[in-house]
């Protein structure tokens, strides 16, 4: 039976390590960190995600800048946002919640945020940094650094490791795929055209399930004793709970965890640590800032 990785748990170690440092801080300058959310339109899973992401900035004395824009919003309006925020002193971390309405470019939108603000790690250059050996972006994105805190934290070697990432998106997949390259593990990327899945899965010692299709990844492709880190989170009806539904991964939990080493669920798993990565992205620009203007 793999080890379940308590991601919640973990998650809330690194709360409290950073709940600590938002304190020495305030003592030292009277400044706190501060983080502005940027919504745009009602998607209901966009609003719990913004929520969340509020209501941990308050748990943690980070100070949070709501920005709640209409569905209709034009992208000019948006920008001239982002630059309003990029020039606020009290804003260290700028993160607007994608997806965007179709008639946003997000990248246009991306690219505006200030570098030293971009505590999500989505911003061109940022990424590209992250896709250079020997170079290191100010930020990393937060749910792939919130997989690899995972593996260290679990004890997890990667050097010379075979990983296998499934999916690959701009948010997950891809700098997932980078991070593991940098921690020199070997990375096969499985995606939709991908024409043997199973076999090249079945390789890995270490799994990176971020497809966004629910239990597509089954217990007898996995390798036993592997890490399995499963970034999936699909809402699936369940008319026996009271919201009607429920979230399962990409992996089938109850068959991978008899085979895998170690595993993560869904709910609780790298969820909860990925808004951690961003409270905690936003305390490094924060000193980052603070230090270098007092
Ligand atoms: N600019 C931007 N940055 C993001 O980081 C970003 C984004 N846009 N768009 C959407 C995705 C998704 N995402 C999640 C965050 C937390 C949980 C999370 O905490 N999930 C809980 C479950 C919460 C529940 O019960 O609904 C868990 O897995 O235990 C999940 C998903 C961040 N994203």
């Amino acid at each position: 039976m793999a080890t379940v990785i308590d991601g919640k748990a973990v998650a809330q170690t690194i709360r409290s390590e950073i709940a600590d440092e938002v304190q020495l801080l305030s003592q030292k300058y009277g400044k706190v960190p501060g983080l502005a959310v940027v919504i745009v339109g009602n998607r209901k899973d966009s609003q719990s995600y913004v929520g969340m992401k509020r209501k941990a900035c308050a748990e943690l004395g980070i100070k949070s800048f709501d920005v709640d824009l209409p569905e209709q919003v034009s992208e000019a309006e948006l920008i001239k946002q982002v630059h309003e925020l990029n020039a606020n002193p009290d804003v260290h971390g700028i993160l607007v919640q994608l997806p965007l309405p179709k008639h946003i470019n997000e990248e246009k939108v991306l690219t505006e945020i200030s570098l030293e603000k971009d505590v999500d790690g989505f911003h061109p250059l940022n990424i590209g940094k992250l896709a250079m050996k020997g170079r290191d972006p100010l930020f990393l994105p937060c749910t792939p650094k919130a997989c690899l805190e995972l593996l260290h934290r679990s004890g997890v070697t990667i050097k010379g490791k075979n990983a296998v990432v499934v999916g690959r998106s701009n948010i997950v997949g891809l700098p997932a795929s980078l991070l593991l390259v940098k921690a020199d593990a070997t990375v096969t990327i499985v995606h939709s055209h991908t024409s043997q899945p199973e076999s090249i899965i079945r390789e890995a010692d270490i799994l990176i399930a971020a497809a966004g299709q629910p239990k597509m990844i089954k217990g007898s492709w996995i390798k036993p004793g592997a890490a399995v880190i499963d970034v999936g989170t699909n809402a699936v009806d369940d008319p026996t709970r009271k919201s009607g539904y429920k979230l399962v991964g990409d992996v089938d939990f109850e068959e991978a965890s008899k085979i895998a080493g170690w595993i993560t669920p869904v709910p609780g798993g790298v969820g909860p640590m990925t808004v951690t990565m961003l409270l905690k992205n936003t305390l490094e620009g924060a000193k980052r800032y603070i230090e270098k203007n007092n």
